[in-house]
């Protein structure tokens, strides 16, 4: 079945968008040939709108039209012109930054305000900070003999494809855009099928900004058909995903077994914030509930597990509980709003049974564990005490408002050895106020990103990845932009 492209959708705020519903490949929007998807709105649990769906044979479309711009356009624009489109691309975002914003609110859930002063906002500083990379990738002339010239270069790898996740549309789509664009490669991209509808309005500011057609590739579908279409697609060169560690699982096994392609995983994570004797109390448990609660605890770095000494462990409690407590839950289109609600019925559903789980381990409710209202997707900040790392709830990434605290009664050394008793190793949080301590827990913490008296704390100047399950590879900085280049050696003889 199909339908036009254009639909006209209203927002909780009463205003009127219009959005696009199908697949943007080449720089226009085609109908796809799989199922329509009904999008649906967290906050109402209303339908709106369906979107189109791609097919394996949408994919083989999209990957063929990345690699032929690739080949005869992209690859032969100037380094500094890509800078100037992703300098363009960001202004454009800008001067959009509230529609965006809606979008991402409708469609995820998010608090508008968040979404704009947060998501979009780093999304545009992100385009920028690539945008300045764009020309200052080069090799090296290393000398080996005089009658050797030998010099490397940084190339592109041709045809990258992204698989995002709901929790961040536009932002997960910027860590893996900005780069991969930079370095001077072709994407595909596949949204959530939960969340498509800003990555379409994004697809337009792509084409305003005037990147040449099939350069950025924009899809969405479910991901057993098109997730794992893309995965596996042989002229893709490189993946790079964002999701939960079994999908992650998925992508490399279809690399494994179709054409080895570079791969970058950005996966789940359970990760740990201790809080030292000698730490700020009022001021960790404003970080410590922010780095839980922020996006409604969907956030791959979510600091799930709490750790606090046993000696403050009630003030630190009741002081977190009151952050908890102050947690504006409601509809994202209020300006006061932090909370939104769960993306969709199945995370709702899935973080539910995780409150009961708790309850049945032994934890403690300690305050929470509630559906707020009776019509969409909303639940209370959830605070779980006396967890243990044996209990689920310490060892399974939840994706919702819900924390485990436990206590400890040593020094640093056991404080780090909870935290990394693990599977996951994205972030962790240290709270002290002793520099000794923070250098040493930051050390041995076996984690990706640590954060001291502070959490969350993102820049886009900063790498970002994980350790163990928790993934490879880096987004953000520098470090970003090497995960879509590689390195030829170019070894000549001057006489021979
Ligand atoms: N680390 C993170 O940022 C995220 C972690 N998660 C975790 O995953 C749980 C489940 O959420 P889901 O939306 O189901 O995550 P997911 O990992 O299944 O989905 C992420 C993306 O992968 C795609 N995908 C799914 N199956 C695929 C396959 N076989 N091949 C290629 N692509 C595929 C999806 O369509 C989506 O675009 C959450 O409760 C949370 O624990 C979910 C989203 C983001
Ligand atoms: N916190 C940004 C990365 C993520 O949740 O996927």
């Amino acid at each position: 079945m199909t339908q036009s492209d254009i639909q006209t959708i209203v927002t909780q705020s009463g205003k009127e968008l219009k959005v696009h519903t199908q697949l943007f490949i080449n720089n226009e929007f085609v109908p796809g040939n799989g199922p329509l998807i009904e999008d649906i709105n967290p906050s109402t649990e209303e339908v709106i709108c369906k979107v189109h769906s791609a097919t394996e044979e949408d994919v083989n479309t999209a990957v063929e039209a990345a690699h032929t711009a690739y080949k005869k356009v992209w690859s032969k624009v100037a380094p500094a012109e890509r800078g100037v489109l992703l300098n363009k691309l960001a202004d454009l975002m800008e001067r959009d930054q509230e529609e965006l914003a809606m979008l991402e609110a409708i469609d995820n859930g998010k608090a508008v305000s968040v979404a704009r002063d947060e998501d979009i906002a780093g999304c545009i500083g992100c385009y920028r900070y690539f945008a300045g990379w764009a020309d200052k990738i080069h090799g090296k002339v290393i000398d080996t003999a005089p009658e050797q010239h030998i010099y490397t270069r940084h190339e592109a790898l041709g045809v990258v494809g992204a698989i995002i996740p709901w929790n961040y549309p536009l932002m997960m789509g910027a860590w893996k855009f900005a780069p991969a664009l930079a370095a001077g490669n072709a994407v595909v991209m596949k949204t959530s099928e939960l969340t498509p509808l800003s990555a379409y309005k994004f697809a337009t500011l792509i084409k305003e900004a005037g990147f040449p057609p099939g350069v950025v590739n924009i899809i969405t579908g479910y991901g057993h058909i098109t997730g794992s279409a893309l995965a596996a697609h042989p002229r893709v060169s490189k993946m790079a995903f964002t999701g939960s560690t079994g999908t992650g699982r998925k992508v490399m096994e279809a690399s494994s077994t179709s054409n080895l392609k570079k791969l970058q995983l950005e996966l789940g994570g359970k990760s740990a914030q201790l809080v030292f004797a000698d730490a700020d109390l009022k001021h960790a448990a404003q970080q410590a509930a922010a780095g839980i609660y922020n996006n409604h605890g969907q956030n791959c770095n979510a600091g799930s597990r709490i750790f606090v000494h046993e000696s403050v462990a009630k003030e630190f409690i009741d002081l977190f509980t009151e952050q908890a407590k102050a947690v504006k839950v409601g509809c994202p289109f209020k300006e006061d709003t932090f909370q939104g609600p769960q993306v969709s019925k199945a995370q709702f559903d899935k973080i539910m049974e995780y409150i009961k789980i708790g309850q049945d381990e032994g934890a403690t409710l300690h305050f929470g564990g509630k559906r707020v209202g009776d019509k969409g997707y909303f639940i209370q900040p959830t605070v779980f005490t006396n967890c243990n790392n044996n209990m689920r709830l310490m060892r399974e990434e939840i994706f919702g408002p819900v924390v485990a605290i436990g206590t400890f009664s040593g020094g640093w050394e056991e404080a780090v050895e909870l935290a990394n008793d693990s599977d996951y190793g994205l972030a962790a949080g240290v709270y002290t106020s002793d520099h000794s301590t923070a250098i040493k827990a930051s050390n041995a913490l076996l984690a990706g990103s640590v954060w001291v008296n502070c959490y969350d704390l993102f820049n886009n100047s900063v790498p970002f990845g994980g350790y163990k399950q928790s993934g490879f590879g880096k987004e953000l900085g520098k470090y970003a932009l090497l995960e879509y280049l590689q390195v030829k050696s170019v070894i000549t003889l001057i006489d021979w």
